[in-house]
């Protein structure tokens, strides 16, 4: 990319530290720059894309310097594709910035006193760690500036893989992603090669026509795959073709599905998906339980640091057999299953109604009767009423979305004072958000972080909050 004039352009500045999202920051003078694609340690020239009031943002234009921590990225398509932003960094390093990110904000934002917050348990596979995976068809190729470049032929714009950062109609064409194990790779590049070989249309999303729309690979640590074609428009012909194509190729699908979406987006939740080969679900296991997964179901991503996290929380809960535990935004009921032995009875509370089917029918795979789910809003559901029926609960578990809790479910749990909260994050600057509007109650005893994401800047965080004995 060319110098703009119009903006600052910085010239060999140091990287310093990584920032909250993940971003490389940098100072000058007084003024923060985030950058991508860069390490502490980077001597880079920074042209500045954004001014904001407290900080920049800028790209690295020219790097004077390599930081002596850096290493080679792993993946052909490192630095086009939007995941694995990390690879640079070793996974040591990673760990370290991940550590760092939970302490500051738990320091800054919650600004509540903290015990040792203990060493990040780091992700055994750092590789081929995901057990699900969406991409998507799109006759829009993106081509990097080195493609471009070298003269190759380049007018077969079909591609399957992941979008290229910030642009809907796009796509990188992936050939090897080192985010889930075999048979993801073998999957995707066969389905590709038949589509090319048969004239299949890859969706044109902005004329909204095509055949092939998107490709979601669920693989469970079992060893049992489930593979989704979402199709425009139904061909029987040319679909049932490709199905069995993909069947005889690979005998170890355990369930081979699809669905004709005809909307102008992507997701197909609210659609009907058919079966064409095996059963409609796969299984996870962990410590004996059985998981039932659909296609529609919710299932933590790294199915082992999945279990680990769930390990964390149930240690921190410290249960006796005689609680009564809620666990709130409790998904497909993973985290109150996988406790129910340990309790006397846990309610769990989640507003998607397919997701508390699915945690009822766990529960009812694995003979567990003392679990209860509800589905609703929680700072709906989780009224008087409702708690003078099911309990008041002795220990709550919380593992909400990005954004946190709601206010007025922290309000709740001000009111109720469980003797223990055990709250599973995200997010550690709206947990630390939470921790502090909880803190006039109750004390943080104890913080673990667990990577659940490697060569990403995502972590996830356990807090466990003592109520105050005042
Ligand atoms: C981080 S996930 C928790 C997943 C679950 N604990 C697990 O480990 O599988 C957050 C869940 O909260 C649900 N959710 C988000 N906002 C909610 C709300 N206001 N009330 C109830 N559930 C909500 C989402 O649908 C999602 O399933």
């Amino acid at each position: 990319m060319g110098r703009n004039r119009k903006k600052p352009y910085y010239e060999k500045i140091q990287i310093e530290d990584i920032g909250s999202e993940g971003k490389a920051l940098a100072r000058v003078g007084e003024l923060i720059v985030f950058t991508k694609l860069a390490i502490p340690g980077d001597v880079v020239d920074l042209q500045v894309t954004k001014k904001r009031k407290k900080y920049q943002e800028a790209f690295v234009a020219k790097i004077h310097e390599y930081s002596k921590d850096r290493v080679e990225a792993f993946c052909e398509h490192f630095g086009t594709c939007g995941g694995c932003k990390w690879q640079f960094l070793p996974y040591q390093k990673q760990l370290a910035y991940k550590q760092k990110q939970v302490e500051d904000q738990l320091k800054r934002i919650g600004k509540v006193s903290l015990p040792e917050v203990s060493p990040i348990l780091g992700s055994e596979k750092n590789t081929f760690y995901r057990n699900k995976l969406e991409f998507t068809f799109s006759n829009k190729k993106w081509l990097t500036a080195e493609e471009i470049e070298s003269g190759k032929d380049f007018s077969n714009s079909d591609s399957l893989g992941f979008h290229a950062p910030g642009m809907f109609d796009k796509v990188i064409n992936i050939e090897k992603c080192w985010l889930q194990p075999e048979p993801s790779n073998k999957i995707r590049n066969f389905i590709y090669n038949y589509a090319i070989e048969n004239n299949l249309d890859f969706f044109d999303i902005r004329e909204k026509k095509g055949f092939l729309r998107t490709l979601i690979i669920r693989t469970s640590s079992t060893g049992e795959t489930m593979v989704i074609l979402s199709l425009f428009h139904e061909d029987e012909n040319k679909r049932i073709k490709l199905l069995e194509a993909l069947k005889d190729e690979f005998p170890e699908i355990t369930s081979l599905m699809y669905v004709i979406n005809e909307k102008g987006n992507d997701t197909i939740t609210d659609q009907e998906i058919e079966l064409f080969h095996g059963r409609d679900h796969i299984f996870e296991e962990m410590e004996g339980l059985e998981f039932k997964i659909g296609p529609k179901s919710f299932y933590q991503t790294n199915s082992e640091q999945a279990y680990r996290l769930y390990k964390v929380a149930r240690d921190f809960a410290d249960l006796k057999g005689s609680e009564t535990v809620y666990d709130l935004y409790t998904g497909t009921g993973t985290i109150a299953n996988f406790i129910a032995r340990n309790a006397k009875k846990v309610v769990g509370i989640e507003y998607v109604p397919e997701a508390i089917n699915d945690a009822k029918i766990n529960a009812e795979i694995n003979k567990i009767d003392n679990t209860h789910f509800f589905a609703g809003d929680i700072k709906e559901v989780m009224r008087n009423a409702f708690i003078k029926q099911l309990g008041h609960p002795d220990v709550v578990i919380t593992d909400p979305p990005r954004a946190g809790m709601h206010k007025d479910v922290v309000a709740t749990l001000t009111a109720i004072k469980p003797d223990k909260i055990v709250y599973v994050s995200c997010n550690p600057a709206t947990q630390a958000r939470d921790v502090s509007l909880l803190s006039e109650f109750y004390k943080v005893s104890k913080v673990q972080p667990v990577d659940m994401f490697p060569h990403t800047h995502h972590v996830e965080n356990v807090v466990l909050l003592e109520k105050i004995i005042i």
